[in-house]
């Protein structure tokens, strides 16, 4: 088939002839290879690329890339994909299924001769996340940079919108993610994808699951039903349901670890630790500190996890380079942690699942999942992060004691062998002591903390699995701890289970009776703990909200206000470094920049704290005051305890135990609201002041009606008069509490453009877009390859370097529970593959 015209012309003419005579050999290779694929049998067994019928420029590639041989994913779907077969692929992770299907895309595309801007869009390669996305388009440019002339691009957002739009109406391959292709697919008036030949789904069982589904779906529909479809990934199901929606036409499967005993890497060695979760931590620190000569990435749920332990562990110095990675970081901050951590020979990564799948870092020793993945396939995947083709690689799983038997259940079910091993007593170190004392000094580091519980609390919660996660079984308030926290910050859905909730929505009907039925932690604040009831006065049947405890009996909810503790900071243990940091130093540690910190935003929380004064405590000094010549202060600063402020006119004393009441204190407008609001006073003859009341006669007063009249007409007219001021305070503050939302939305409006103009301003590492080829853009595409492509080697240098085995940290020992009644392994520790081989051998007899 003839090249399309691409409607644009060369500036110089002697290139002319150049061309044309490239496209008279395209011709010839294109007729030659259409009857090498029609003859090719595709259940015969190929181990060389050479051994296929592929184009010049994809031999060419390939070799500049060295690559020659295939593997076995390769051998089996390469070709049945190039002789246009819809696949279904699975295969462990690091086996090339990359290559399995850029090779048929880039070959039934040249084949087809669907290269310019007329052709239209030929393939869509689908990825569930950018990080991939940009991988994938990194090895198709490896191994299309010699003499492919397609316009491929990568869409993956982070650009603008209009910048894609221009690009997309050109490319010939198109590597995305699914909402950005969805926006572009609904919204981008020129991008044409009726020519659509190829569909491929990478990580296609992540992208048809729940998450991704309604954007695939709505995506499936824009596309032509007359193509190929290529699916793969190493936990590939073979759903019908899932055939159905991608209307695949006979597909074939092709899985190259169905018969295989494990669905993990033979070179990969798996093990895992029994940590209580109060224990990550230390654990995961003397982990790291003995394998200070290794690339390791340690999987943790949440991206405030992640944050948390970067930042806790930074300070502490462990002595590798620490990297961090989570999904709300900018693009490109990304991209570059990717990049640092993919040519760092000794390192550590923090990440979430965001680089779980198909990321393929260069000769990572070791997966760490400090938190236990939601169910196998993920655990299949993040370990799949070692023991990259035919490397060596090992993963180490902490589980909490709950979560033992039902991971191990699901992880047999989907043949993952793994070992317990346990951590050498001499190498646990604990370092829940350093954590405290740094979130005591670094309000940053404690809202950290706080956020990480919570988000690892609710990781938890919302768990499917639940075999394997029973929030009732974690330690909870011992985790808390281990991230430097005075005490579990109080998490709504903690507080009770649905049936309490229900209790409590029932107990005012249930009238005056009081019940024992109370949560355990009488602590204090209205709603998480203790249960309100209904009391009503027997004189004069008045109804009152109380809360019932255990141990304290009927309180009001004024009893509760002033009994509060200090409910901010303190825990036991906290109050004794309080101490102790004061005696040491003779010095009132600074608590005061914890209030503004502790202004939790997740709705999560409900800590409502009290700040203990010290040095810059929020408890106001006389001077503080503007009011000062109004107000007295008792109290005492250097003991921390909260102060009273007398303020003239004003009845009662006000409690200054919170920046805000310091706040508020300093203004006079809002200090006015706590004064009486001054009484009608009369003078007599002498000039002395008296109520309205002592100066009427008695007669004037019974001419108003009888004294019981009168008094019930007063409480009516001030009950509504409260009860009008109440409806206008509601009003008010729901009104602020929009303002607020909006305040907030506009915050992150302006952030999200702020990312974008980020990128918009070349700040961008260049991957947003990339258009290949095509005419004029081929020139780019061969500068961008030849660029890239320095970069690449070097890449591939460290893939293929033979290094000298790297000698293992005897961070653990095998598990003493199972080894106990193994005479000859008793006691005996193996830490690294040599010593595991020996001893199997020595078994073996
Ligand atoms: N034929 C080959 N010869 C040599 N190396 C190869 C070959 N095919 C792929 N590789 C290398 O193997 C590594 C893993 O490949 P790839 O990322 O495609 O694996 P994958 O199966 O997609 O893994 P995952 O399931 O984790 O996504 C890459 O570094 C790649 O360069």
């Amino acid at each position: 088939m003839a090249p399309q015209p691409t409607g644009r012309t060369r500036p110089t003419k002697p290139k002319k002839p150049q061309r044309n005579n490239k496209r008279k050999r395209d011709d010839v290779d294109v007729e030659a290879l259409e009857s090498a694929v029609a003859e090719l049998d595709p259940k015969a067994t190929y181990t060389t690329f050479a051994e296929l019928p592929l184009s010049e420029p994809t031999r060419e590639g390939l070799k500049s890339a060295h690559f020659s041989t295939l593997t076995d994913i390769q051998a089996k779907a390469v070709p049945l994909a190039l002789k246009g077969r819809d696949i279904l692929g699975a295969a462990k992770t690091g086996s090339g299924k990359t290559l399995a299907f850029l090779i048929p895309v880039l070959e039934n595309l040249y084949r087809a001769q669907c290269i310019g801007g007329d052709a239209g869009l030929g393939a869509m390669v689908i990825s569930p996340t950018r990080e991939l996305a940009i991988q994938i388009f990194e090895v198709l440019r490896t191994i299309g940079r010699k003499g492919h002339i397609f316009a491929a691009g990568l869409v993956i957002g982070g650009k603008s919108l209009r910048e894609e739009q221009d690009a997309l109406a050109r490319m010939n391959i198109v590597v995305c993610t699914p909402g950005r292709i969805l926006q572009h697919l609904s919204q981008t008036a020129a991008f044409n994808v009726d020519n659509l030949r190829m569909l491929v789904l990478d990580e296609a069982d992540r992208i048809l699951d729940m998450g991704f589904s309604r954007d695939l779906d709505a995506i499936i529909e824009y596309l032509p039903t007359d193509r190929q479809t290529l699916l793969f990934s190493a936990t590939q199901t073979k759903k019908v349901g899932d055939l159905a929606r991608l209307s695949l036409r006979d597909p074939e499967y092709v899985s190259v670890h169905e018969a295989a005993t494990a669905a993990t890497p033979a070179t990969l060695q798996q093990n895992y630790v029994l940590t209580p979760i109060p224990e990550k931590l230390d654990t995961l620190w003397s982990f790291i500190t003995s394998s200070k000569k290794s690339k390791i990435l340690v999987f943790l749920s949440s991206g405030k996890q992640v944050r948390f332990v970067y930042e806790a562990f930074r300070h502490m110095q462990p002595g590798i380079p620490l990297l961090h990675l989570h999904g709300r970081q900018k693009q490109t901050a990304r991209l570059d942690i990717t990049d640092r951590f993919r040519r760092a020979q000794h390192s550590c990564l923090f990440a979430t699942d965001v680089v779980a799948r198909g990321i393929d870092f260069p000769a990572v020793d070791w997966v760490v999942q400090v938190d236990c993945p939601e169910d196998a396939d993920t655990y299949i995947h993040r370990v799949g992060r070692t023991a990259r083709y035919e490397r060596e690689g090992r993963a180490v799983l902490f589980l909490d004691p709950s979560e033992e038997e039902g991971m191990l259940k699901r992880l047999e079910q989907k043949r993952v062998p793994i070992e317990r091993i346990s951590v050498r007593g001499k190498k646990q170190i604990s370092v829940k002591k350093q954590v405290q004392s740094m979130c005591f000094q670094d309000p940053q580091l404690k809202y950290l903390g706080q956020k990480a519980f919570a988000s690892y609390t609710r990781s938890l919660h919302v768990q499917k699995d639940r075999e394997v996660f029973d929030l009732q079984k974690y330690d909870l308030e011992g985790f808390a701890a281990s991230l430097g926290l005075p005490g579990a910050p109080r998490i709504k859905f903690l507080r009770a289970d649905a049936e309490e909730v229900k209790r409590r929505k029932n107990a005012p009907r249930m009238g005056p009776e009081v019940d024992d039925d109370v949560s355990a932690d009488g602590d204090d604040e209205e709603g998480e703990m203790g249960v309100e009831r209904v009391k009503v006065d027997e004189k004069n049947g008045v109804r009152t909200k109380v809360k019932v405890d255990e141990k304290n009996g009927v309180r009001t909810k004024y009893d509760r206000m002033f009994e509060r503790k200090n409910q901010d900071v303190l825990a036991e243990h906290y109050a004794k470094m309080v101490k102790t940091d004061g005696d040491a130093g003779g010095e009132d540690v600074d608590m005061s920049r914890l209030d503004g910190e502790q202004a939790v935003d997740d709705d999560l929380f409900d800590v409502k704290r009290r700040i203990p004064a010290g040095e810059g405590s929020p408890v106001p000094s006389l001077s503080d005051i503007d009011d000062a010549d109004e107000a007295s202060v008792t109290g005492d600063p250097a003991t921390g305890t909260s102060r009273t402020v007398h303020l003239a006119g004003a009845k009662d004393p006000l409690i200054i135990d919170s920046k805000r009441r310091e706040k508020l204190l300093k203004s006079k407008k809002k200090l006015l609201k706590l004064k009486d609001k001054g009484s009608r006073v009369v003078f007599d003859d002498e000039g002395l002041p008296h109520q309205v009341y002592e100066m009427q006669d008695d007669e004037a007063f019974r001419s108003k009606g009888a004294a019981e009249e009168q008094r019930r007409q007063y409480v009516d007219a001030e009950a509504e008069r409260v009860r009008e001021q109440d409806g206008r305070d509601k009003v008010l503050a729901k009104e602020k509490k929009r303002e607020k939302r909006e305040k907030r939305k506009e915050r992150e409006r302006a952030a999200e453009e702020e990312e974008e103009d980020g990128v918009e301003k070349g700040e961008d590492d260049g991957t947003g877009v990339g258009l290949l080829g095509g005419e004029d853009a081929m020139a780019n595409f061969l500068a961008d390859a030849q660029a890239s492509g320095s970069d690449f080697e070097e890449e591939a240098d460290v893939e293929v370097e033979e290094q000298p085995p790297k000698k293992q940290k005897k961070w653990f020992q095998k598990d003493v529970r199972r080894d106990s009644d193994d005479e000859v392994g008793a006691g005996k520790e193996i830490g690294t593959f040599d010593e595991l081989e020996a001893e199997a051998a020595r078994l073996l007899g």
